[in-house]
């Protein structure tokens, strides 16, 4: 098995009275696509949010590609921070900025390189992902939504990250939109070799590119395994998830592909 790359162990977050995460430990291998799944204000975006450093933890250790988060120096944790891109649920591009600057952002910060190259590197980003070079001068509030999900994924990958934070990159898309960006996810996943941390609901994504799921429940998480454990799982809500109608009829179609 890969090293681990992520690593959570015992983690507790707060915000005043409501204890979110509670005792949560979980490790992430180097190259896999790892599918997060809860109910809503389960806790998903916090464990997210805490593994980047974005909220307080009150107990417990993260350790990013092999940085601890409490022993790391500033320099060490900003050094850190640059081998990983994270793609937020909400509020992904810059709405003042065109595409190409949004994908240029954290370039023109981390990296010292000519605005040509910077150009170069960032139209290669845009084809990557599907986008047109026509699309690099609009502004966001020009995009569809798939295509905003494009871009801020763009965004993500602009300094050549080694692992990406995904927050729900298919809510709001269409079936055939989110399929092919699940498409375009695995496809980065194998060739840029990129482990993928993906907070979803879509069942749909679990099974077409994830190779494991945790579920958290309770503060913790409560079942972890590819799919074939979650479908055995005996917890309540996530036998309700993954066995519910619509999980039914999602695990009877891979069983029974159709003729
Ligand atoms: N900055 C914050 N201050 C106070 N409470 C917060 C903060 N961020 C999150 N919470 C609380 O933490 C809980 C978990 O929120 P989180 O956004 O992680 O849920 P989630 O599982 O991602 O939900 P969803 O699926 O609906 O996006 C919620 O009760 C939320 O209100």
């Amino acid at each position: 098995m890969a090293e681990p790359i992520i690593i959570a162990k015992d983690l507790e977050v707060s915000f005043g009275n409501n204890t979110v995460l509670d005792g949560l430990s979980l490790s992430v291998p180097r190259g896999e696509i790892l599918g997060v799944v809860g109910a809503s204000g389960s806790g998903k975006s916090v464990l997210l949010r805490t593994l980047i450093g974005l909220v307080a933890k009150t107990r417990g250790s993260v350790s990013v590609l092999g940085v601890d988060q409490d022993s790391a120096s500033e320099e060490e944790w900003q050094a850190v921070e640059r081998r990983w891109g994270v793609l937020f649920q909400r509020g992904a591009l810059f709405s003042s900025l065109t595409v190409l600057q949004n994908i240029q952002f954290l370039m023109r910060e981390t990296l010292d390189i000519s605005q040509e190259l910077m150009d170069e590197v960032a139209m290669a980003k845009l084809e990557m992902v599907g986008l047109t070079p026509a699309d690099a001068t609009k502004f966001p509030s020009e995009l569809s939504g798939g295509m905003t999900k494009r871009a801020a994924l763009a965004r993500a990958l602009s300094i050549d990250p080694e692992i990406v934070f995904l927050d729900e990159p298919t809510s709001g898309l269409d079936p055939i939109s989110a399929g092919e960006l699940d498409e375009l996810i695995k496809t980065l996943q194998k060739t840029l070799g990129l482990t993928v941390f993906m907070v979803t609901h879509d069942l749909e994504s679990l099974y077409a590119i994830c190779d494991r799921v945790a579920a958290i429940a309770d503060g913790k998480i409560v079942a972890d395994g590819p799919i074939s454990t979650m479908l055995k799982a005996k917890h309540p809500w996530v036998k309700a998830y993954f066995r519910g109608q619509r999980g039914n009829l999602l695990a009877a179609q891979r069983e029974q592909p159709a003729l």
